[in-house]
């Protein structure tokens, strides 16, 4: 489907196929225009990255929809002043840390990423590249492995638990699972989750219902190519509907019911190369701490169920519950942690 996003053409892909077809194949270009309130410039800068956390991200921007004058609106009703403050709330933030470790004498175990980032950029200082990696540039990497990182994880493991809820029977099942493969331990860990083969499923199909990038990152087209049968110009935006194609009746068999169990015995997974379920993406953009993230929902989510009282969870008002739910789980598991 090809449609003008304000003044950017947009080709918003929704199969499995041609979902396979652009990610695999065709010459896109790896710098992305992260949908984000701001400038409207097609560029993958430190600053256009962020704006996204405190709720200015998919804010509505006139400037985004109206070239050329649609700056004016957002002055006008306060956006861009509010983008202004959130960006150097962040940027002020991200050089107190950087200069944290700049100081000398600074006491560390071993070297963290920004210990890591900073060297780089001392490395390439010296070599006196024209290109050079800059603390802007150590700001951007930050910023994006926080926002890649944090929200991602905790809006699956809030999913989850949504449809646990929903579904007494998976909630049972699950329950039961983690609960006689780690015994009387108090908690999971994980060396644990490996043995986990429903809970494994239950996230699985947790990712397929609720990707927590549904349209995952927007790519843009480098030079000519087809899509299908379709001409593509290029500088077009490709946006890839991983939530449509997680839920086509063509791939999945009544793919609104929460079934966990689809994914058993099926070779079916996340990491790229099955273009009907796309969680993490594909191609040279996948999401580069899929590993890290999927790790994190498994205890959280483990931990979770482990400790939680199901029956109190299936007495409340289920309605009441999803939406409410996050407090009172994180009471109930703290209190058997603690
Ligand atoms: C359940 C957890 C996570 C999910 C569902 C998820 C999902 C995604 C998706 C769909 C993308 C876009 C991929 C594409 O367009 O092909 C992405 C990109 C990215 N993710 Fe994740 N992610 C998760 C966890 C993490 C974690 C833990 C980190 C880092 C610590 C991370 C860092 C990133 C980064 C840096 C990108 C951008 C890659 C690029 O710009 O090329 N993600 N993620």
């Amino acid at each position: 489907m090809l449609l003008h996003l304000g003044r950017i053409p947009t080709v918003v892909i929704s199969s499995a196929e041609e979902a396979r077809e652009v990610l695999k194949t065709h010459d896109l270009a790896c710098c992305s225009r992260p949908l984000l309130a701001g400038s409207g410039r097609v560029s993958y800068n430190y600053k256009d990255v962020a704006f996204a956390p405190y709720g200015v991200a998919g804010s509505f921007s006139t400037g985004e929809l109206i070239p050329f004058v649609g700056w004016i609106v957002d002055q006008i009703t306060g956006h861009q002043a509010r983008t202004e403050r959130v960006f150097h709330q962040l940027d002020t933030f991200l050089q107190y840390v950087i200069d944290d470790h700049l100081k000398p004498g600074r006491k560390k175990k071993q070297d963290d990423l920004i210990d890591v980032l900073l060297g780089i950029e001392k490395e390439q200082a010296e070599l006196g590249r024209a290109a050079q990696f800059t603390k802007s540039n150590i700001k951007a990497v930050l910023t994006n492995i926080f926002l890649g990182g944090v929200d991602t994880s905790a809006n699956t493991v809030n999913w989850a638990m949504a449809e646990l809820v929903r579904n007494p029977r998976v909630m049972k099942q699950v329950q039961d699972e983690i609960r006689n493969r780690v015994g009387k331990k108090g908690r999971v860990t994980e060396g644990d989750i490996d043995k986990l083969e429903y809970l494994k499923m239950v996230i699985k199909e947790t990712f397929r219902l609720h990707p927590a990038a549904p349209l995952l990152i927007p790519r843009e087209t480098m030079s000519h190519c087809k899509i299908s049968r379709y001409n593509i110009y290029p500088k077009t935006m490709i946006q890839v509907n991983a939530w449509a194609i997680g839920r086509d009746p063509q791939y999945w068999t009544d793919p609104e019911h929460f079934f966990p169990e689809r994914f058993a015995d099926s070779s079916i997974d996340f990491k790229g190369q099955n273009f009907e379920f796309l969680p993490f993406g594909a191609g040279r953009r996948i999401c580069p701490g899929m590993h890290m993230g999927t790790i994190t929902v498994e205890a959280v989510l483990a931990n979770l169920l482990y400790c939680l009282i199901g029956n109190y969870l299936m007495g409340c008002r289920r309605k009441t519950l999803i939406w409410k739910s996050e407090p009172v789980l994180v009471l109930l598991s703290l209190r058997r942690l603690l």
